[in-house]
């Protein structure tokens, strides 16, 4: 589903950011660790094509990043890829429904309210959804966010530092509701962060299970 190739990036003037080769199955887990500043964020940019490689090249669902055109790129990202970024940048002028409304609009989708019910029921909050973003819990607006980025049944979801600011208890839960959603909607799972805790909950938890891997970005080549 997703694999890397002598994968490289530089921004102007910067150093140049290197990762080592990954090859992801459908459906499986992969965790981005490293330093902040280590390129983790870069790396889910290349993957969702906002990026395009500078060097080697990224294949994912079948797509070479390198080949993908910046238009034909917005509706490949629309319908391939569920991106759960840090700020969840949930619209506050809309409800909880209308957040998902919008993001099947956006992506040139026909309106399915079947599709909206089903994702928010998945996330267990359908009860929300005349609710706007300020009327709810970080929790909530977490499974909101979620739910969103698996409106369009991507086939991968790209989760960008999921438990910063969450306590112990409330990272848990989330990492657990990343990988069940995952699980459930059969698509690969990327997790980036420098949280050590979330390293430390998925190793413990997943070491040794088919289907999990674990990248360490690092600055070796710098
Ligand atoms: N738009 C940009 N222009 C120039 N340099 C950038 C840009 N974005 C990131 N960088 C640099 O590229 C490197 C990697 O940044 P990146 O955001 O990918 O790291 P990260 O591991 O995701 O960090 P964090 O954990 O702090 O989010 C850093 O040195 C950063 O300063």
């Amino acid at each position: 589903m997703i694999s890397t190739r002598q994968l490289a990036y530089r921004y102007g003037g910067g150093p140049e950011l290197r990762f080592e080769d990954v090859d992801v199955a459908q459906g499986d887990v992969l965790l981005l660790r490293g330093a902040s500043g280590s390129g983790k964020s870069t790396w889910l940019a290349l993957a969702a094509g906002l990026l395009s490689p500078g060097e080697g090249d990224m294949s994912v669902a079948g797509q070479s990043m390198k080949a993908l055109g910046k238009v034909a790129g917005d509706a490949w990202r629309a319908t391939t890829i569920g991106f759960l970024p840090q700020r969840l940048h949930l619209s506050s002028a809309l409800t909880v429904h209308g957040n998902l409304a919008m993001a099947q609009w956006a992506a040139g989708q026909p309106p399915d309210e079947g599709r909206i019910d089903q994702a928010l029921a998945a996330l267990d909050v359908q009860a929300l959804a005349r609710r706007k973003p300020a009327q709810l819990s970080g929790g909530q607006a977490q499974r909101v966010a979620l739910a969103r980025a698996v409106l369009l049944k991507p086939r991968v979801i790209l989760a960008d530092e999921p438990t910063a600011s969450l306590d112990d208890e409330a990272a848990t839960a989330s990492l657990e509701l990343l990988q069940a959603t995952a699980r459930h909607e059969g698509a690969t799972l990327v997790i980036a962060t420098h949280d050590s805790r979330v390293a430390g909950f998925l190793e413990t938890r997943m070491d040794g299970e088919k289907g999990f891997q674990s990248l360490l970005i690092g600055r070796k080549w710098l």
